[in-house]
């Protein structure tokens, strides 16, 4: 049933929209954020306490205003947080005592990087240190990222913060699954201030590549060098955080980087394929800083976007791609744009190397191979590695005779999802994880109906509220 609150939420979005600006209102307001009326109070739902307390101290005067000339009347604003993931009170929450408060140490947006002692004025504008994989090709650019409604929001904090260079909100984590453009994102990021802030030093690099550069130091005695490398950085961007998991030494030394990069100033952008707060071991003071500023999803494109992002590719290559291939190769590959990408460029090698038209048979022929192992591409393997990564259990501990809740759980779990996903038979599955018999599979699939069903039941894992929680995050990093 629609809830009537939000009846008036059209004339509320037009009204903000007409106070505080269209690029503004997309990034505060758009995807996420409803806007309602409820008794005296005008009702903001926002996805997190970031958003909460950002809309809080920017825009509520002008909510109030849009509030009065829609409703009539004088409304207070409430706001109404969605996002079950945010800390709780007491758990992993920004430390008032850390440090000033943000804006007080970030800088205005419009001002150049001021020079420091390590970024002399006169120093020859540096090229981005950037990861070594990528050297030689150009970097993504944020306007060649296809936004969708399940990317939009993340698509425009980046470029925010790539104008404002962290003075908005710092830092900025954007996370999602494999093949989404986290990490053109970045790039983007990268690419927009070498181009607007020349002077800007910007270190763009992977977690594994801070990690080994990390252990490295320490063995050749270097590690002066190794943190006047990132510590002298103006912006700061680690793409796949979540390498970082369960290394504690190096995590204490990239929490010792960010808390000297974000006290003078410099701003941080991390990527990272789960939530801050579901990586595995991360110590709760990363964790923290962390959360410290703007978190945003990326999610896997719905179809018209995926539509949107073939069109856009194939443009940029100089081809008119015909709706009908857009629509089948958008229907039929689903997991990731990386995957998308794959199947466009096997299409139109086919039509040059063949001559032919490109059109839908040309399509179908050049993918069937593609698409039959596609849906087959999950393996009982790739289960047994989501399951282990995501409860942080041995990789060979499903197949073992542990019968204790810790292992028997994530077990169940990974035989459902084996049926769910791999089309594998119910003895294939028993005899894989640990030579069990068929109807053990099936209890097991029963049972985690059952929980699914059960809303109200806890998760088996600390930081998920519910059983559709975890399945959700096993699924992510399944690419499914
Ligand atoms: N919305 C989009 N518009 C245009 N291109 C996209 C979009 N999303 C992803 N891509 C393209 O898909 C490919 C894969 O993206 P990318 O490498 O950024 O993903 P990722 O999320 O970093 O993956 P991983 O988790 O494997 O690190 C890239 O070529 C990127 O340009």
């Amino acid at each position: 049933m629609a809830d009537r609150r939000f009846e008036l939420e059209p004339a509320l979005r037009a009204a903000v929209a007409e106070r505080v600006g269209e690029s503004r209102f997309g990034l505060w307001f758009g995807d996420g954020v409803r806007l309602g009326v409820d008794g005296d109070a005008l009702t903001v739902g926002v996805p997190n306490r970031f958003f909460r307390d950002w809309i809080r101290g920017k825009y509520v005067s002008d909510l109030e205003a849009a509030g009065s000339s829609v409703a009539g009347r004088r409304l207070r604003v409430d706001f109404e947080i969605a996002d079950e993931l945010e800390p709780g009170v007491g758990e992993v929450a920004p430390a008032p005592s850390e440090g000033p408060p943000p804006d007080d140490r970030r800088r205005s947006p419009a001002l150049p990087i001021p020079s420091s002692p390590s970024t002399p004025a006169d120093r020859p504008a540096p090229p981005v240190d950037r990861p070594r994989a990528r050297r030689g090709r150009p970097l993504r650019r944020l306007d060649e990222f296809v936004p969708g409604p399940g990317s939009r929001l993340a698509l425009a904090a980046c470029a925010e913060m790539a104008d404002a260079l962290g003075s908005g909100f710092n830092p900025l984590v954007v996370h999602g699954g494999i093949g989404l453009g986290k990490t053109h994102l970045l790039e983007g990021i990268a690419e927009r201030i070498s181009r607007t802030h020349p002077g800007a030093r910007v270190v763009h690099q992977t977690a594994e590549a801070f990690t080994n550069g990390f252990l490295e130091a320490m063995r050749s005695a270097s590690l002066n060098a190794f943190r006047s490398r990132y510590r002298t950085a103006d912006v700061l961007i680690i793409d796949d955080v979540h390498f970082l998991a369960a290394k504690r030494a190096t995590q204490d030394e990239f929490q010792h980087t960010f808390d000297a990069l974000v006290s003078s100033g410099s701003a941080v952008v991390l990527a990272s394929d789960q939530h801050p707060r579901l990586i595995p071991r991360l110590t709760d003071e990363l964790a923290t800083r962390l959360l410290g500023g703007m978190v945003v999803k990326l999610e896997a494109p719905d179809p018209a976007t995926r539509r949107a992002i073939l069109k856009a590719k194939a443009a940029a290559r100089g081809v008119t791609l015909p709706d009908a291939v857009a629509e089948y190769i958008a229907e039929h590959l689903r997991a990731s744009v990386r995957e998308l990408e794959g199947a466009l460029n096997s299409v139109l090698a086919h039509a040059s190397l063949t001559g032919k038209r490109l059109d839908l048979a040309l399509a179908r022929a050049s993918l069937r191979d593609t698409i039959r192992h596609t849906a087959q591409a999950v393996a009982l393997k790739d289960i047994e590695r989501a399951v282990c990564s995501t409860f942080d259990l041995a990789p060979d501990a499903l197949k073992s005779d542990s019968r204790s809740r810790a292992v028997t759980h994530p077990r169940m779990l990974a035989m459902f999802l084996a049926r769910k996903h791999t089309g594998a038979a119910y003895s294939e599955i028993g005899r894989y994880f640990g030579g069990r018999n068929h109807s053990t599979v099936i209890s097991a699939e029963k049972k985690v109906r059952s929980w699914l069903e059960d809303e109200a039941r806890q998760s088996l894992l600390a930081g998920f509220e519910t059983m559709a929680d975890v399945l959700a995050a096993v699924e992510r990093s399944l690419g499914t």
